[in-house]
This record gives structure tokens, sequence and C-alpha cells, in this order.
């Protein structure tokens, strides 16, 4: 990523004017497990953060220098790196599509526990030598992650870009493979697709934007102790 993440936009990952740090929290299936979380920490957001029914993106804490703001899940690592927000909770899955250099992620928080797997049709899994593949195609998310993998054995990776329902592309001739998030394995199998290799194991980490840590180590650096010491509680 160029330099403009700390400049000129937003200068050291600086705040808004209050000086408020804000932390993105992803909406969706994380946000539920985050809230136990929080409330460890001592962190209390207004109640309507965890109804996605309500239109309000932005919510006030306890702590009149926190507040919470609720992104799609790929944006919290956007909102971080540009230090919009100075921290989020995000997938280990967004950390290693995108790869912020601007990012940290000191804390894994054991949450959003999956897997980024390769996955195919069950009736050509294991139908020829993916070693000898020169190219492949496949449908994703996570166009980075499927390239980087398939380059690391020669094999050029043509990706189709997805954003949800990739399970659909092999039997609609999208693709011949798909690179996916894997939990329990149903949405695979009621797919009729079976996960041929594990890419990563995957959990959603604390992520914090480095300018901000360097130019404000006291605020910063307390709430990631006080989210270290709430993950070491019962
Ligand atoms: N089946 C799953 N089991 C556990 N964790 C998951 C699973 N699917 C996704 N995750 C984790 O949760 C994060 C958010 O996933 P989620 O499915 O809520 O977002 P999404 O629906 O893809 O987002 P968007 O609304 O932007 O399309 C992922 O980045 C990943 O870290
Ligand atoms: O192995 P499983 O337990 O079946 O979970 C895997 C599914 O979960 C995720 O989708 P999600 O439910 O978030 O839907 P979306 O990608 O369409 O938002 C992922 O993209 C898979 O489709």
């Amino acid at each position: 990523m160029d330099g403009s993440l700390s400049s000129p936009l937003n200068p050291a990952g600086s705040t808004d004017d209050s000086g408020t740090v804000v932390l993105a929290l992803p909406k969706g299936r994380i946000l539920g497990e985050v809230g136990p979380l929080l409330a460890r920490a001592g962190i209390h957001p207004a109640p309507d953060y965890a109804d996605e029914d309500s239109r309000r993106l932005r919510f006030e804490t306890d702590d009149p220098a926190l507040d919470v703001v609720r992104v799609r899940p790929f944006d919290v690592a956007t909102f971080v790196a540009h230090g919009a927000a100075q921290i989020g909770v995000c997938g280990a899955d967004v950390l290693m599509e995108f790869d912020y250099p601007e990012i940290y992620a000191p804390l894994d928080l054991g949450i959003g526990r999956c897997r980024v797997s390769v996955a195919e049709p069950a009736g050509t899994a294991g139908a020829d030598d993916p070693a000898r593949w020169s190219r492949v195609t496949v449908a994703t998310k996570y166009p980075n992650i499927a390239r980087r993998h398939f380059a690391a054995r020669g094999v050029q990776a043509e990706c189709v870009h997805l954003n949800g329902a990739m399970e659909l592309a092999p039997s609609l001739g999208l693709s011949r493979l798909i690179v996916d998030l894997v939990q329990t394995g149903s949405t695979l199998a009621a797919n009729g697709l079976v996960e041929t290799e594990t890419i990563a194991h995957v959990t959603s980490r604390l992520i914090v934007n480095r300018t901000a840590l360097k130019t404000r180590p006291e605020r910063i650096g307390a709430w990631i102790a006080r989210l270290r010491t709430a993950l070491a509680s019962p």
C-alpha cells in the first residue's frame, strides 16, 4: 500500500476533532461473538449497535472517549488502515487478502473460527494431478490469497471475483474451483462440492492503526491491554 494512508487525508492516523478513539466492528456473524468480549473489557456501546435493523452506523459507548462504528467486515480493515478508525476487529482472512502495512494485529480474539479452503465439485475432485496444471480458473472473494496459493506451486490462478455464493460457480461453468471460507462444511456439501485443500486457519484479530499507536501510545495501548486482560479472563 502506498504512503497515502497516513497522509495527507488523515495525518498521523488522527481521529476526529474530539480526539475520540473509534473502534470499527464488523456487522454480520462476528458482531454477536464480539459483544461478550467487549463487555468483559468494560466497553458498553449504545445497545442498538448490535441491532442490524438500526440505520445508525456510529454509536457512543459509556466512555466518552470511545465510539463504535459498524461496517462491512472487509471495510473494517480499510477504516483502520487509513486511520479513520484507530482499532477494529477483523478476520485474518481479510488481513491476508489485503496485507495492509499500516495495520498491526496484536491480539488473536479466538472468535470467528473458520478456514480459507480450496473446493471443487465432488465429481472432478482427484480426477487429475493439480501439480500438472499450468492454469486454473477460481471463483473467490479472495483473489490475492488464491493467486498466491497457486503461484507458490507454479500454477496461474485466473480469478473470477464474487462477493458471495461462490459455491454456485463450478456448476454454472464460471470456474473449475472455488476459494472460500469453510466452517462446518455444510454449504459445500449442500452444493455438491468437497474441500480439497486448507490454505489457512482463520480467527478474528484485534487490529490497530500503527501510526495511531505511535502517536497516542497511552490511549491506544490501554485499549489493547484491556482487551488482552478480557481475553485472559474466563
Ligand atoms: N462460516 C463462517 N464461520 C466462521 N467465521 C466466518 C464464517 N464465514 C465468515 N466468517 C468470518 O467472519 C467474517 C465476516 O463474515 P460474514 O460472512 O459475516 O461477512 P460477509 O457476509 O462476507 O460480509 P458482507 O456483508 O460484506 O458481504 C469473515 O471475514 C470471516 O473472518
Ligand atoms: O462451512 P459452513 O459452516 O457452511 O460456512 C461457510 C459459509 O459461510 C460463509 O458464508 P456466509 O454464511 O457468511 O454467507 P455470505 O458469504 O453469502 O455472506 C462462507 O462464504 C461460506 O459460504
